[in-house]
């Protein structure tokens, strides 16, 4: 699956929502066993959720933003399927999500590339499901600072840190990903898929526990008049930097 929304393959809504589709038709489909997913924008993977949909809006779209946000990572993270992210640039915080929810992570070791859980730095806070996929990856430790600084890794250094599991240059990335995606499909679909949804059931059972919970918590802390500030202000300095 490649992600071709540019500039920036942020996360409107449309996109989650044609992601959830196309995963759903992959998933039903008894042929298709894994996914790649890549990138066709140059130098960015994913720039994470699109802050226009969490700026200025209604209270009803914040919700219906976030339960699509939501969905997007559920169906995700319990996917039957091998996932395989193939991370050809840079790719913070929702797009650092999608590829923490998927089996094998692959980036381009280019040092401009980087990957992190950054939204301490926007002045909002990681929900607690963004959270434990991150714990589940690297460990409590390497994810408490992390999330606390909003840390922005480099490749080589989200690598070290376990973030990623393996550093290629650009021009073999397909190539590693498919190597992976036969060593992974080699294995019997059954056994490997309890694996998965063992090693992952508690984490995907806590958000479903607590949806609703989870979708109010968001629509609150989202539309307080200082968070809306802190986005603004962040997208004025997005804008800025360009000039
Ligand atoms: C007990 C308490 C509980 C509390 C519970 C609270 C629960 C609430 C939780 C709330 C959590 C919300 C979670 C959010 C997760 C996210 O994903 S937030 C998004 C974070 N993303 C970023 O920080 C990335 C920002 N972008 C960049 O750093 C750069 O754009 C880039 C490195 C990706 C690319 O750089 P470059 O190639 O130089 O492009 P730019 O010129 O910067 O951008 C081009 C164009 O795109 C716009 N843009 C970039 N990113 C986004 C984005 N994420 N959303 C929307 N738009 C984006 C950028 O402004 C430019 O627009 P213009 O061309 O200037 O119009």
């Amino acid at each position: 699956m490649k992600f071709k929304s540019p500039p920036v393959n942020s996360l409107s809504l449309d996109f989650i929502t044609e992601f959830c589709i196309g995963l759903e038709k992959l998933e039903n489909n008894r042929e298709c066993r894994g996914v790649i997913f890549t990138s066709a924008v140059p130098n960015i993977f994913s720039s994470g959720l699109d802050i226009t949909e969490m700026c200025g809006k209604s209270m009803e779209h914040y919700a219906e933003f976030w339960r699509a946000v939501q969905e997007m990572w559920l169906r995700l993270y319990g996917s039957n399927m091998v996932t395989v992210a193939a991370v050809n640039g840079s790719s913070p915080a929702g797009g650092c999500l999608i590829a923490l929810t998927c089996d094998y992570r692959i980036m381009v070791e280019n040092p401009k590339f980087v990957i992190g859980l950054n939204e301490a730095q926007l002045g909002i806070v990681a929900p607690f499901w963004f959270k434990d996929t991150f714990v589940n990856t690297v460990g409590h430790r390497v994810a408490e600072r992390s999330l606390q600084l909003g840390s922005l890794h480099s490749a080589s250094e989200a690598h070290r840190l376990g973030l990623v599991d393996e550093l290629v240059p650009e021009v073999k990335l397909q190539e590693k990903a498919a190597a992976v995606m036969a060593q992974w499909l080699a294995l019997p679909d059954h056994a490997r898929q309890l694996t998965k949804s063992m090693m992952r059931k508690a984490v995907l059972d806590r958000l479903v526990a607590h949806r609703e919970e989870d979708v109010q918590n968001f629509v609150n802390f989202i539309s307080k008049e200082s968070i809306q500030k802190s986005l603004r202000m962040y997208m004025e300095m997005l804008k800025k930097k360009k000039r």
